[in-house]
């Protein structure tokens, strides 16, 4: 009892939620030299406990993995909101319902079921190369891709969830789901009533589209509604399909745009590291795009991949968690009900497990290739859709890296220590930036991008 209460008397105290999202993966960084890496923080009336090392978060998040199984209910998503924002799999605490939610995602997002989404990939994958060539000029004309990055995204977000294309950045479709979801993702507390009417109206179409295709029989593409509603053992209502929908969508539109778009300026930046990259892929495919049915075989590219996650962590706190039991760590009582943040960034730049934290190399992942990204969280509610979001980041780099050279344009300013568009985003992104995207093989690259749309 007096060991907790020596650790209960350390809580730096540091003011409100929004205050501290603003940089806090890092500031808790910097706090655990002085309180420990594991330590508690006061954030409004909730004493939250951090976690701040690759150990601690080991043997907290993946040992007590069941007894940190809950996630926090706030008031925004779960009391005052009547509308779809409070029902999302990453928001909801444990229960029988979430356990079947998460079953039903789990069926979509299975190997085999992604193995059934590569001609998505491919598809969306080669409309992002055409993009880049078309709204770049060929080349010769400075782009801020970030446009083109989400479209691809979000469109595999929508057409692996409902059969459904984004086709195009000029699309109303397009305009409309960036506008609400990157609102929506803003911060944990979002609370705009409107915006969540807006989201129900495109998702609730989506939705019946889905339903009632499957019901005529005419559902022939593979996509997460469908095969969950096929799924018989796990019987969902249409509350928890739609719950899985929105989980998909905040969950993996704004993470794969932003880590793509985050290691796009840096490559822009690190001409050789690119030349590194192509020389790898050149070695390993044959002339034209690498094959989207390739399964992360080439190693380069795919620690480039994982040190992207690694550097540029783009949920540096992860998503809360909430204990539902006690636990014990190194002599200190958590206890049940408390709020646990891992601090995902802290623990991808932990000094006891890499050299030189703070700088990109990939080449440190085929050096330890059994070391541990933080990115996607660990244990039962680590991220849903991680071996999904691996390979859409490698063939995504992939295909970039085989068809261009990014030359920066301008200064561009991409260090994810000082360079965050918005600090206090629940997901980090990069402030916009130029580059020009020159082909490596104009008349090869226009030849092989005849893509059916
Ligand atoms: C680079 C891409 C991605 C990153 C960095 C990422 C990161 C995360 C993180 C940190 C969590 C919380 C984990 C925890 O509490 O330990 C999470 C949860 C989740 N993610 Fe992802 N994610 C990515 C892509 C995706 C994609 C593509 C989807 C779906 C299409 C997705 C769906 C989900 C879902 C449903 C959850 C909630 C899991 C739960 O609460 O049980 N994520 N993700």
């Amino acid at each position: 009892m007096s060991f907790v209460m020596a650790m209960w008397r350390r809580w730096p105290l540091v003011g409100s939620l929004l205050d501290v999202r603003n940089n806090a993966a890092m500031k808790y960084q910097e706090w655990a030299k002085t309180y420990g890496e594991v330590y508690q923080v006061q954030l409004r009336n909730t004493n939250v406990v951090v976690v701040n090392s690759a150990a601690a978060a080991k043997a907290l998040f993946q040992t007590n993995s069941h007894a940190l199984s809950s996630r926090p209910v706030t008031y925004t998503f779960h009391k005052g909101a009547p509308s779809s924002a409070s029902f999302t799999i990453g928001t909801s605490p444990y229960d029988e319902s979430l356990k079947r939610k998460k079953k039903g995602a789990a069926i979509a997002l299975n190997r085999p079921a992604i193995q059934s989404y590569v001609p998505y990939l491919d598809l969306e994958t080669k409309s992002l190369i055409r993009d880049l060539l078309d709204i770049g000029k060929m080349g010769t004309v400075p782009i801020d891709p970030l446009p083109m990055i989400q479209r691809m995204s979000l469109s595999l977000v929508t057409t692996i969830n409902w059969g459904v294309r984004v086709p195009s950045i000029e699309s109303e479709l397009f305009r409309e789901i960036v506008t609400v979801e990157e609102e929506l993702n803003r911060t944990l507390t979002a609370t705009s009533r409107s915006l969540r009417q807006r989201r129900d109206k495109y998702m609730a179409k989506f939705d019946e589209d889905v339903a009632r295709q499957v019901e005529e029989g005419l559902s022939n593409k593979p996509c997460v509604q469908a095969s969950v509603i096929k799924y018989k053992e796990v019987e969902l209502t249409s509350a928890k399909l739609r719950s899985i929908s929105l989980s998909m969508t905040s969950g993996g539109f704004e993470t794969v745009a932003n880590s793509v778009h985050w290691t796009i300026g840096h490559l822009a930046l690190h001409p050789e590291l690119q030349d590194k990259a192509y020389e790898q892929i050149r070695q390993f495919s044959g002339p034209g795009l690498p094959d989207a049915a390739g399964d992360q075989k080439c190693a380069y590219i795919l620690v480039l991949a994982k040190e992207s996650l690694r550097y540029f962590t783009v949920i540096p706190l992860a998503l809360p968690r909430v204990s539902i039991k006690d636990i014990y760590y190194e002599g200190a009582l958590i206890p049940t009900g408390s709020t646990v943040y891992m601090n995902a960034w802290a623990c991808n730049r932990d000094p006891g497990l890499w050299s030189e934290p703070a700088v990109f190399r990939p080449e440190r992942w085929l050096e330890h290739p059994d070391a541990t990204v933080f990115t996607f969280g660990l244990g039962y509610r680590m991220c849903s859709a991680h071996l999904l979001a691996a390979r859409e980041l490698y063939l995504t780099f992939m295909r970039l890296l085989s068809s261009f050279r990014f030359v920066a344009c301008g200064k561009i300013r991409c260090d994810p220590r000082e360079d965050i568009k918005n600090p206090k985003d629940l997901i980090m992104a990069a402030k916009p930036y130029k580059v020009m995207c020159i082909p490596r093989d104009e008349k090869g690259l226009a030849e092989c991008l005849t893509v059916d749309e």
